[in-house]
């Protein structure tokens, strides 16, 4: 049994200033476990300045730790030199928070996935390389002749970011750093995305770290969670335990800070109950693809809506959560 990565006690202190020097604990003797033969999504949640950037920054090897050590595959990444640092590199992708960043907007889709091709050899000639892309566009759910060839404000916030992932895919990596990737993107396309990083982890075997301050996804996606407060774990385990039963007071804030449906209710302190066992999920067009189907809604948080034609979706596809919660107050009484 070995490691895919491994952080050993590590800590992140940023330091500024040279007369009064001041440093920040970014970071603090974080450890975790990822295994080899046991792909899995964890996800690391936290609100803005509890360090997950830092974590992803380290991952990547952008940044060194102050202390403790970073293993992949059983080397430390900081001193990792020619054949090894290229496979790392290759291996452990990222996708980040802003959809836009990546594309140059004078170069088309093509280039944006040619130039990984080219930098790590995966193609003999033009062809197979046209392959390689094709290939990965599909597994992301795009159709190669609608986006090839296309310059990035030819294509919407969701298209970019499923093409982002399939510039991770093409490398085929082991560890993708997903940094909030469905923050930026319209409600109605995150259940899209995140169902392809959840396919990327059961088709391909890659493992995600899935770093975010929504609770919500989190619960959707990841099969364990950290729970980040000031650069330290607060609470770690296994996704339902900890978001439903909670035990440090940092995640029941955080759980508790769930609106409901009803807003004047928090998660987690009353179970929603439906008024017509099975009548409502079965209408919705996403049972099939949704974890939560409406048996599991009932003790879980709420993640599908009434629509006018009573036709229940995902709660992650709606586009208007305002209605969402309205519609369901109004037809789940508590
Ligand atoms: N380059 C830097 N120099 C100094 N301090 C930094 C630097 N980068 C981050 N920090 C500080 O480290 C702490 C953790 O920041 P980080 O960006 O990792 O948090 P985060 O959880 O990703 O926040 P957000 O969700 O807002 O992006 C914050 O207090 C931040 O101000």
């Amino acid at each position: 049994m070995s490691n895919l990565l491994e952080l050993k006690n590590v800590s992140k202190v940023y330091s500024r200033g040279l007369i009064h020097a001041q440093s920040n604990v970014a970071l603090r003797d974080m450890s975790l476990t990822l295994r080899e033969d046991e792909p899995t999504i964890m996800t690391v949640a936290g609100e803005s300045g509890s360090g997950k950037t830092t974590l992803a920054m380290l991952l990547l090897g952008f940044i060194t730790p102050t202390t403790g050590e970073i293993i992949y595959r059983g080397k430390n990444i900081t001193g990792l030199m020619g054949k090894d640092r290229l496979a790392y590199r290759r291996e452990v992708q990222a996708v980040f928070q802003d959809p836009f960043a990546v594309f140059n907007p004078f170069y088309t889709v093509d280039h944006l996935l040619t130039v990984p091709i080219k930098r790590f050899k995966l193609a003999k000639n033009r062809a197979e390389a046209r392959d390689r892309m094709e290939e990965a566009l599909t597994a992301v759910g795009l159709r190669p002749e609608d986006i090839l060839g296309r310059f990035p404000h030819q294509l919407s916030g969701g298209q970019r970011q499923r093409i982002n992932v399939a510039r991770a895919l093409l490398l085929k990596p082991r560890l993708l750093i997903a940094d909030e990737p469905v923050s930026m993107v319209d409600a109605s396309l995150r259940a899209n995305i995140l169902e392809t990083l959840r396919n990327l982890q059961r088709d391909y075997g890659v493992s995600i770290i899935y770093i975010t301050h929504d609770l919500t996804t989190a619960y959707h996606i990841a099969k364990s969670i950290i729970v980040l407060y000031r650069g330290a774990i607060m609470e770690a385990g296994d996704v339902d335990a900890v978001i439903k039963d909670p035990q440090h007071p940092y995640t029941k804030l955080l759980v508790d800070s769930i609106p409901w449906p009803n807003l004047d209710q928090r998660w987690g302190e009353h179970p929603i109950v439906a008024r017509e066992a099975g009548g409502v999920s079965a209408g919705c067009p996403f049972r099939s693809r949704c974890p939560s189907a409406m048996d599991v809604c009932a003790t879980r948080p709420p993640l599908f809506r009434i629509s006018e034609s009573q036709a229940a979706s995902c709660y992650l596809h709606a586009e208007r959560p305002e209605i969402v919660a309205e519609r369901l107050t109004e037809l789940l009484p508590v």
